[in-house]
């Protein structure tokens, strides 16, 4: 039996609830989905497989989770570069920004040449609050992902499917299928059209939020912030 799925208009509710019944800042949520990111990529792809990871950040907290997920790759001793071409000035977006560069990590602004110098993506562009056509640059980027051999990880919804219905009918996000896919709180719709390996994570839910969303809270192990789920709904 699949997990519960959590549609687009619940997850910001609860986005909502969460700092507000449940008395988070968002960068303190942003901080464990980046970290529980940062898991699920070395859980696939250990250093030992390559260090080199592209990360792709959208404009907003989709993109925020990639940047807290470079910094912590970054101390597992990964050497990210980040594609960021619409940086937000929201002083969250920038701190976090500034820890990366304070490390010395690139900024590239040229996509497809960085994506020819790495082992591994990380597509942090669009989530919950992605309603498509993809608009420029990000379209070539889908184009980019949806070609490329390389592996790649997505942060909660693989950029460009529709969060209810999936990929979409046409253009390069309808042949887009990320290797792995990381949801956050709890799986969306269209993780029924996804075929690689998923994993959950974003382990701040109480069992109050989780009543009030019929979510099922995933059977995390020890002190892991991801759980791997098998095509059978269980924790693998
Ligand atoms: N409760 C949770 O589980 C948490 C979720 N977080 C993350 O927050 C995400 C949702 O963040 P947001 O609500 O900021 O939204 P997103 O990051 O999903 O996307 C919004 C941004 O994308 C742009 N956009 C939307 N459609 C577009 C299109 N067709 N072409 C080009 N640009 C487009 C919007 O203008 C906006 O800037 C989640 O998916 C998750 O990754 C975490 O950061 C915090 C905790
Ligand atoms: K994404």
């Amino acid at each position: 039996m699949a997990l519960k799925t959590l549609s687009a208009a619940s997850a910001a509710a609860l986005d909502k609830d969460l700092m507000s019944v449940g008395a988070f800042s968002l960068d303190q949520l942003m901080e464990l989905a980046g970290l529980s990111v940062s898991q699920a990529v070395y859980r696939v792809h250990p250093p030992s497989k390559g260090r080199r990871i592209l990360v792709a950040c959208g404009p907003g907290n989709n993109g925020g989770d990639g940047l807290v997920a470079a910094r912590h790759l970054w101390h597992y001793g990964y050497k990210p570069t980040m594609y960021y071409p619409k940086q937000s000035s929201n002083e969250l977006y920038q701190r976090l920004a500034s820890q990366l560069k304070d490390l010395s990590i690139p900024f590239t602004t040229d996509f497809p040449a960085a994506l020819k110098e790495t082992d591994h993506i990380l597509d942090a562009i669009f989530g919950f609050s992605f309603s498509g056509p993809v608009r420029e640059p990000f379209s070539t980027v889908i184009q980019a992902l949806s070609e490329t051999k390389i592996p790649v990880t997505a942060v909660d919804a693989p950029s460009s499917w529709e969060i209810e219905t999936g990929p979409p009918k046409e253009g390069p996000g309808a042949v887009y299928m990320p290797d792995v896919l990381v949801s956050l709180t709890a799986p969306k719709p269209l993780v029924s059209f996804f075929k690689g390996r998923h994993f959950v994570g974003g382990r701040f839910v109480s069992p109050v939020i989780a009543e009030k969303y019929d979510l099922d809270v995933p059977d995390y192990e020890g002190i892991d912030q991801v759980v791997e789920i098998g095509k059978d709904g269980k924790r693998l």
